[in-house]
Order: structure tokens, then sequence, then C-alpha cells
């Protein structure tokens, strides 16, 4: 596996206490990675620093072909270098509609001074049905976001990420709060956005890591305690201790 995003020795303590400690792993060009473990494991604190959010203490995080270091980007920069990242609460323009909201993100992505020159293009009229179809909201271009349901506004952010064309997407929590038919098309986005770009889901919902069908990684204060198959790390005695058990 060449790997797209390389994490190395990263430690990162707040007030004494090591939110991450020696964590070292990779994640490849294509690939759909869920990650787990238990309230306080250091997963919200790794995105923090593969975005450029928390400066690590000590480690790298190594990045593309070039192997180039994340740890002192600004997270701008980080962003440009094609890693983009879904929070949990949906952050959508509720009074725009989708393709509006599409367009906002077409046009940031192209960067400040095209804001200021941009003109609607047949090209990126387009774009926006592409990337409105490829969230499952094809049908529904001209619809308000603030009308959308908690699934439907996921998948229109996910969307507004994609505009920037990421080479690495960051998903928190996607199915907190999602029926189970948004589930299961969530689970089949994420599998088929992760044929082309590397996706990495943090998520506590057993039942949905499990229909990812991908690699995991439980992370235990701060490390990697197991790696591998649902079912193999799902049979470690101590993710069952720590996480699955309780
Ligand atoms: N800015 C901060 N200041 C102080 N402590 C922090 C900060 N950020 C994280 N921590 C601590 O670091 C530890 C790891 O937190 P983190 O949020 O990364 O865990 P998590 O695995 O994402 O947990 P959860 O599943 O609850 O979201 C926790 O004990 C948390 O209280």
């Amino acid at each position: 596996m060449t790997a797209l995003l390389e994490v190395s020795g990263v430690s990162k303590s707040f007030d004494g206490f090591r939110a991450i400690n020696d964590l070292s792993f990779a994640i490849g060009q294509a690939e759909l990675r869920a990650i787990i473990g238990p309230n306080g494991a250091g997963k919200t604190t790794f995105m923090d620093i593969v975005t450029g959010k928390t400066r690590p203490d000590s480690g790298d995080v190594l990045w593309g072909e070039r192997s180039v270091s994340l740890v002192r980007m600004s997270e701008a920069r980080i962003a440009r270098e094609g890693i983009g990242r879904k929070f949990q609460r949906p952050t959508v323009f509720e009074d725009q509609t989708i393709a509006e909201n599409l367009t906002l993100a077409l046009r940031s992505a192209r960067g400040p001074l095209s804001v200021l020159r941009w003109r609607p293009s047949r090209a990126s009229r387009a774009r926006v049905a592409d990337l409105a179809a490829e969230v499952n909201l094809g049908g529904a271009l001209h619809r308000k976001a603030g009308e959308l349901s908690h699934g439907q506004k996921q998948w229109l952010e996910i969307g507004m990420l994609l505009a920037s064309e990421p080479r690495l997407l960051l998903v928190d929590e996607p199915a907190a709060g999602m029926t189970l038919a948004e589930r299961e098309a969530t689970t089949a986005l994420l599998r088929r956005l992760a044929e082309t770009r590397a996706v990495v889901v943090v998520e506590h919902d057993m039942d949905f890591v499990r229909r990812l069908n991908c690699k995991v990684t439980v992370l235990h204060q701060g490390a990697v305690l197991a790696e591998g198959s649902l079912d193999h790390v799902s049979a470690n005695p101590q993710v069952i201790e720590v996480y699955l058990g309780r």
C-alpha cells in the first residue's frame, strides 16, 4: 500500500494529559478506513492534528507522494493540499438551495480571486449537477437546504467538500441522527467515494462500521490498540475490554 497519509510517532498533551501518545498509522491512496475507540481515545484530536487545528508536541504527519510534513502548515494550506473534513453537525446554508450551496463551495474551492470574478457558466452548472448527483441529491437541486432531512444535509455537506476535489476526506460520526435508509445510502456513498480517494470515518455505531466493510483502526489512550477487519479487532480481548464489551 502506498501511503497517502502517514502519522508517525505523534504525541500531544493537554495540561500534562497525553491525548495522543506516540501514534503511528498510515492511510492508503484510495482506501476506506474506520476509526473507532472509546470516548477520549483521541479520535477528534487525531483529526485536529491532521487538519492543522492542533499542533502535535512531537512526531510528524506526512502527506502525499513527496511525503511533505503537514505539522507546520496552516489549516487553509492543508485544505488546499486536498484534505477535507466533515464535522458531525452539518453546516450548510439553510436559506440557500442545494444548487446555491454547491455553487458557493465550487467558488471558494477555486480561491478568493475567482469568487470575485465568478460568472456562472455552463461548465460550473454541470459540475454542480454532477456533485448533487454524486451525493444522492440530483433530483432536488432547487430545494432549500433548510427543508432537507438531517441525512440529506450531511450528504449536501459532503458534496460541498467534494467541490474542492479532496484526496482525503475525514468524516466524523456520519451515522448519528440518520434513519436506517439514510445510513444505508451513506454507507454506499462513502464506499463509492473511497474508490477514488481516501475516506476516514470516525464512528461509534458498530452496525454502520460493519456495513462499511473496511479496515478498522481501534484507538485507545491516544495510540493504536488494534487494526484489521471488524471481525479481527472485535475478537481482540483488549478491544472487548476497553470498548466493545462495555
Ligand atoms: N483542547 C483540549 N484541551 C484539553 N483537553 C483536551 C482538548 N482536546 C482534547 N482533550 C482531551 O484529550 C482526550 C482525547 O479527546 P478526543 O476528543 O480526541 O477523544 P475522542 O476519541 O474524539 O472522544 P469522543 O469519542 O468522546 O469524541 C480527552 O481526554 C479530552 O478531554
